[in-house]
């Protein structure tokens, strides 16, 4: 089975870039790379009207990680800036592919008569049902819930389109292929899967459904499909797919090339042709196998849209009769693309990831639960907090067990093997025993964390300094570390207690501070008699009551800790 659908040729923009000669730029010294936390007070400049190779889209998004000092300046002056990092990214191949597109489009947008001109700025008023557009309006989870329903986890549906509209695009559709025929143009078809069916993007509809997932399908990706990409949705591939008996028939089982796909049913009569859905898969596992619980089969009906993860498995069955004829939007995130290039193990999203890493969760326990069992002098007590305490970062009914007994404010210390936790409220303390001495360790924390990435690859991505000399009080720094899934943080080194072995840092920015509104760690590694130590505190303070208790947070620090332990022993 080959699932990956090969994405077609999709557009940019038909437009050129003011010449440079025109644009004067401030000299851009090293302290003005992008910022990896976007400005998001800041809003960014319209670039529809420019002339350039990449999407106007792009370049807005990308705007809010320019470093401040350039936020202020023209918008000539930012295109140009961004246009240079953006034509690193894009090797020559790529380039010339792209100019030989804008040529295809350019020569088709020339020649082409249209005949609805209307189909190509967006008329929200005409083209969709009043119920979606109030939704969208209202841009709210509740006002998205009330029109939207899910038959099946993730497969979301919904009335858009008015009956008019699909006429009309229809009969634009039809015009351009009898325009084809007559010129005999050779287009380009939307992807390799399919023998009929146009780029509605190569005719001039680019701006058109670039408004449309802009306006209309990003707020609801928002809310349906944040942890995939939908909230930056940025680019798009927009076509539609023709089945009949005298076209292509089904479809096969594929994922997109989108994060998240609208398919929207424009007519006509047709029996058969429902779209079958198979479970939601990251590359790693596209061709695992289906657990029973993700058969889910879909008839779709005319002005209705269906919005999935474009990685939820699909495909179409076949047309027994009449035509069947859909608009398809693949949306897509430059964003997530990036952030998913460093995230290389799971995916918080794939149902096989997760199934995996339930089983290696379950071998664990299993091991810990034989081991202790073996070792025989541990106390049923022990027993049961041993598990407890190792089971932090694995098993959320343990952490909930746990937030039960500190709702009763109950101060806890708990002693097993090596390690100590206490859960006071608003703070957590965890302790383990090292091997190595206290001074080498606390060294790296102070003085070396360039090491700490090299030591802990997979959980720790990058420390860059942002102020200071990163290891002074008051230095700023940025780590991009992987906690289930790659987060971002900055932090302050708030106070160091050189004579102690102790350091303290606040959380000043990230994603963390979304539902952590204060936390502080604290590192102090001592010696206690034969047994060097190493404790982690944190003081936290949760943004509302769901927030679960960060014992994953404390357990991830104590495990690097650990790893450092380990390197210095080995170095
Ligand atoms: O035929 C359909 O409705 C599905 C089309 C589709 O999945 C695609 O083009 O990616
Ligand atoms: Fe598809």
């Amino acid at each position: 089975m080959s699932v990956n659908k090969v994405a077609g040729m999709d557009g940019k923009k038909d437009k050129r870039m003011p010449a440079e000669n025109h644009i004067v730029v401030p000299s851009i010294t090293s302290s003005q790379r992008l910022q990896l936390i976007p400005s998001m007070d800041h809003k960014p400049d319209n670039y529809e009207d420019m002339q350039s190779e990449f999407s106007p889209l792009l370049f807005s998004s990308l705007e809010r990680h320019l470093p401040p000092t350039l936020l202020n300046l023209s918008r000539d002056h930012k295109a140009h800036y961004m246009r240079q990092i953006l034509l690193r990214y894009s090797p020559t191949a790529e380039r010339a592919r792209v100019q030989k597109h804008r040529e295809y489009r350019q020569k088709i947008i020339s020649n082409y008569q249209p005949l609805h001109r209307e189909l190509y700025t967006m008329h929200a008023a005409s083209f969709f049902v009043p119920s979606f557009l109030k939704a969208v309006n209202e841009n709210t989870e509740k006002s998205f819930r009330s029109i939207v329903s899910e038959p099946f986890t993730g497969v979301l549906t919904f009335e858009m389109l008015q009956p008019r509209f699909c006429e009309m695009l229809l009969a634009e559709v039809e015009n351009f292929e009898k325009w084809v025929r007559e010129t005999k143009f050779r287009i380009m078809r939307p992807n390799t899967m399919n023998r009929f069916g146009v780029v509605l993007d190569d005719f001039g509809l680019e701006t058109m459904l670039d408004k449309l997932m802009e306006d209309f399908i990003l707020p609801i990706s928002r809310v349906f499909f944040s942890e995939v990409g939908g909230s930056t949705l940025d680019s798009h591939h927009g076509f539609v797919v023709e089945y009949g008996m005298d076209r292509d028939v089904d479809l096969g089982f594929h994922v997109d090339d989108a994060e998240v796909t609208l398919n929207v049913c424009l007519g006509k009569q047709f029996s058969g042709g429902e779209l079958f859905f198979r479970g939601v898969r990251c590359e790693k596992h596209v061709n695992a196998k289906t657990q029973s619980e993700e058969i889910f089969d879909y008839s779709h009906a005319a002005g209705r849209a269906v919005l999935h993860h474009g990685r939820h498995r699909h495909g179409a069955r076949a047309t027994t009769s009449g035509h069947r004829i859909n608009l398809l939007l693949w949306c897509r995130s430059s964003v997530f693309r990036e952030l998913r290039n460093h995230q290389k193990d799971l995916c918080s999203w794939c149902t096989e990831c997760q199934r995996e890493k339930k089983e290696r969760q379950r071998q664990r326990v299993a091991a810990i639960k034989l081991d202790l069992l073996r070792r025989g002098e541990a106390t049923m007590q022990k027993r049961f907090l041993a598990l407890q305490v190792i089971s932090i970062s694995m098993c959320m009914k343990y952490t909930d067990e746990m937030k039960r007994r500190n709702d009763k404010r109950l101060n806890m210390e708990q002693k097993v093997t090596s390690f100590v936790l206490k859960d006071y409220s608003n703070e957590l303390e965890l302790q383990t025993e090292i091997k190595s001495s206290p001074e080498k360790l606390f060294d790296v924390y102070k003085n070396k964390t360039f090491l700490l990435p090299k030591i802990s690859p997979h959980k720790l991505h990058s420390i860059k300094v942002l102020e200071g000399d990163g290891k002074s009080v008051g230095s700023i720094r940025l780590w991009t570390y992987n906690l289930g899934a790659p987060v971002i943080a900055k932090d302050k080194i708030d106070a160091i207690d050189e004579r102690n072995n102790s350091m303290t840092f606040e959380l000043i920015g990230g994603e963390v501070t979304k539902y952590l509104k204060n936390l502080k760690a604290t590192i102090e590694v001592t010696n206690e008699g034969a047994r060097n130590l190493v404790k982690w505190s944190l003081e936290y303070e949760k943004a509302n009551e769901d927030v679960p208790t960060p014992y994953s947070h404390l357990d991830y620090l104590v495990s690097v800790s650990r790893e450092v332990d380990a390197y210095l022993l080995k170095a």
